[in-house]
């Protein structure tokens, strides 16, 4: 049956997002190679049919993007990126859903934002560009600033910390600091611990063990847990880790934890028991 095409939300704005729980960021990787949908949505109409069923779904925001960022992908050119996000993004804004654009290229985000998409969300890290400090403070808009080391093929060997929270907390302070000099506003700033982003298995669970030290910084905290390999692993059966479409029970399990230690949203792939997991949440704290 055709899903109950709920009448499109009101425009959303960042400002207006608040719904008194977490929130629910839907997964729409626009790529070839995405480990975790496996490329099922490489086509504009495809991708856009997947977002509509998302965003009617009750998903808070729409994470549009363009480049797989697994460990091991191969980059993409900027004009590639845009040629595959820019009708998504145009489409799910005309829906009425907030978007934001998954990129580390400014250029990209800058035409993202010209399409009505309303948050940047970077997993650069480290290696965020001039441009794209420069882009989010001249437009005034929100960035999510995701902690990772080194790039694709670098970031798996990066994973070396003598105390990994400390030291994620520690990196992603300086890197605010460049977004503070450059007039960039904290309360536009949302931080992220980069769950599998040069981090080993263990270390994405001290970080989520470690979520109020995060918190604690006074920013809204997004957590990113959704289908990833620390889970598969956690996961394994006859020495065999789960699948990543085997992983959405354990995701749920990470929003429900998350959002408990106050996370401001989830970034997730399973929108429905995601939604039902933060509203529960928000009994526990209500
Ligand atoms: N802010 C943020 N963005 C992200 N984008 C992509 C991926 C990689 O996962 P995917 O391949 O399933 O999109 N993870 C994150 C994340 O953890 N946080």
């Amino acid at each position: 049956p055709l899903p109950v095409i709920r009448k499109a939300k009101a425009a959303a704005r960042f400002e207006d997002l608040a719904q008194g729980r977490t929130l629910v960021m839907g997964v729409l990787n626009v790529t070839p190679d995405s480990f975790s949908d496996g490329g099922n949505h490489s086509t504009a109409d495809s991708a856009i049919a997947h977002g509509l069923r998302m965003f009617y779904g009750g998903a808070d925001i729409i994470d549009v993007g363009g480049e797989s960022t697994r460990p091991g992908a191969d980059p993409v050119t900027p004009e590639e990126e845009q040629r595959r996000v820019l009708p998504v993004v145009a489409a799910m804004v005309k829906a009425g859903a907030l978007v934001s654009i998954d990129t580390v290229n400014a250029s990209t985000a800058a035409a993202a934002l010209d399409a009505g998409a309303l948050i940047v969300n970077d997993v650069s890290g480290q290696r965020v560009t001039a441009e794209m400090i420069e882009l989010v403070s001249a437009r005034k808009v929100p960035y999510i600033l995701t902690h990772s080391r080194g790039d694709s093929q670098t970031m798996d060997s990066l994973a070396v910390y003598t105390d990994v929270v400390g030291e994620v907390v520690a990196e992603l302070e300086e890197l605010r600091g460049r977004f503070r000099a450059a007039g960039h506003a904290d309360e536009r700033l949302i931080l992220d611990p980069g769950l599998g982003f040069a981090k080993a298995g263990a270390q994405n669970w001290e970080l989520l063990r470690g979520l109020d030290r995060l918190t604690g910084l006074g920013h809204r905290v997004l957590v990113g847990a959704s289908r990833k390999r620390f889970l598969g692993e956690l996961l394994t059966t006859a020495g065999k880790a789960a699948a990543p479409i085997e992983r959405d029970a354990a995701t749920v399990a990470v929003t429900a934890l998350s959002a408990g230690r106050g996370a401001w949203a989830v970034r997730v792939h399973d929108v429905g028991p995601n939604l039902d997991a933060v509203k529960v949440a928000a009994r526990f704290s209500a």
